[in-house]
C-alpha cells in the first residue's frame, strides 16, 4: 500500500465489465467516507485525453502506439494520480500499465522488455521506487462473451474492432502480468451475472481491509 492514499486499477479486455463495477465500487467507497478520484487511461488529463483520441483512432505502428500510451500515463501520473494519493484519496483507475503490456505487448506483439524499460522511466518516483497500483482487479472472460456484450452498444475504436484472436492474445498478456506480480492482482471471473461479479469484487476488497 502507498503511505497515504490507495491506488486501485481495473483491467480486462473490452466489454469485461470494468466501467460498470468501477462505478459501483466508487459509490461503495464513498459511502464508507473515502474521498475517491475516478479516472481512466489513456486519458485523465486534458493532454492525455488528446493523446487518447489519437491512439484510439489514427493508424500508427506499435512503437508509436506504446509511446503515446506512456506519454499520456506520465502526464496523468504527475497531474492527477500522485496528487490524489498525496491527499490520501482512493484512486480508481480504469486501466493502467498492465493494459499496455496486454494490448501493445500481447495483442500487437511488441517487445515486452522494451515496455518494461518504458515502465521504469515513466513510473519512477522521487523515492527511486516504481509507482504501481496497490491493487489491480483483473476481469476475466472469454473474448466471444465480451464481444457479444459490446455488440450494438457503441462505435468500435481501433482496439474494439479487432478480431477475437487479438483479444485472446491480450488476455494472455494480462495473464503473464498477473503471474509476474501475483500479490498485486485480484482475478475475477467476469463471465457471471453482475451480482456475482460484484460479490467476488466485494469479498476480495473486504479480505484486504479496503471495504
Ligand atoms: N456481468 C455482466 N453480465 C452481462 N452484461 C454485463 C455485465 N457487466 C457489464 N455488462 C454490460 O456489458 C457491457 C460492457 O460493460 P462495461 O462495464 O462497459 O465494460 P468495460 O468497461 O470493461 O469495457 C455494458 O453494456 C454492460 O452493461
Ligand atoms: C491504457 C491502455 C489502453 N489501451 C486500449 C484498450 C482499450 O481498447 C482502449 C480504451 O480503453 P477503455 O477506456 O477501456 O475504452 P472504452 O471507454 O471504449 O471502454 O485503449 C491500450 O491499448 N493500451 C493501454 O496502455
Amino acid at each position: 500500500m502507498t503511505a497515504s492514499g490507495l491506488f486501485i486499477s481495473f483491467e480486462g479486455i473490452d466489454g469485461a465489465g470494468k466501467s460498470t463495477h468501477l462505478d459501483a465500487l466508487a459509490a461503495a467507497l464513498q459511502a464508507r467516507g473515502w474521498a475517491v478520484t475516478r479516472t481512466r487511461e489513456p486519458g485523465g488529463t486534458a493532454l492525455a485525453e488528446k493523446l487518447r483520441t489519437l491512439a484510439l483512432n489514427d493508424p500508427m505502428d506499435p512503437l508509436t502506439e506504446a509511446l503515446l500510451m506512456f506519454a499520456a500515463r506520465r502526464d496523468h501520473l504527475l497531474q492527477v494520480i500522485e496528487p490524489a494519493l498525496a491527499r490520501g484519496e482512493v484512486v480508481l483507475c480504469d486501466r493502467f500499465t498492465d493494459a499496455t503490456f496486454a494490448y501493445q505487448g500481447g495483442g500487437r506483439g511488441f517487445d515486452w522488455a522494451v515496455l518494461q524499460q518504458l515502465e521504469r522511466w515513466v513510473q519512477a518516483t522521487s523515492m527511486a521506487a516504481l509507482r504501481q497500483p496497490d491493487l489491480t482487479v483483473l476481469f476475466e472472460l472469454p473474448a466471444e462473451v465480451a464481444a457479444r456484450r459490446l455488440s450494438g452498444t457503441r462505435m468500435p475504436d481501433r482496439f474494439e474492432s479487432q478480431p477475437a484472436e487479438f483479444f485472446r492474445r491480450v488476455a494472455a498478456g494480462y495473464d503473464r502480468r498477473a503471474r509476474e506480480d501475483a500479490a498485486r492482482f485480484v482475478r475475477i471471473d467476469a463471465d457471471r451475472p453482475r451480482e456475482s461479479v460484484w460479490a467476488q469484487l466485494e469479498q476480495a476488497l473486504v479480505a484486504r481491509g479496503v471495504l
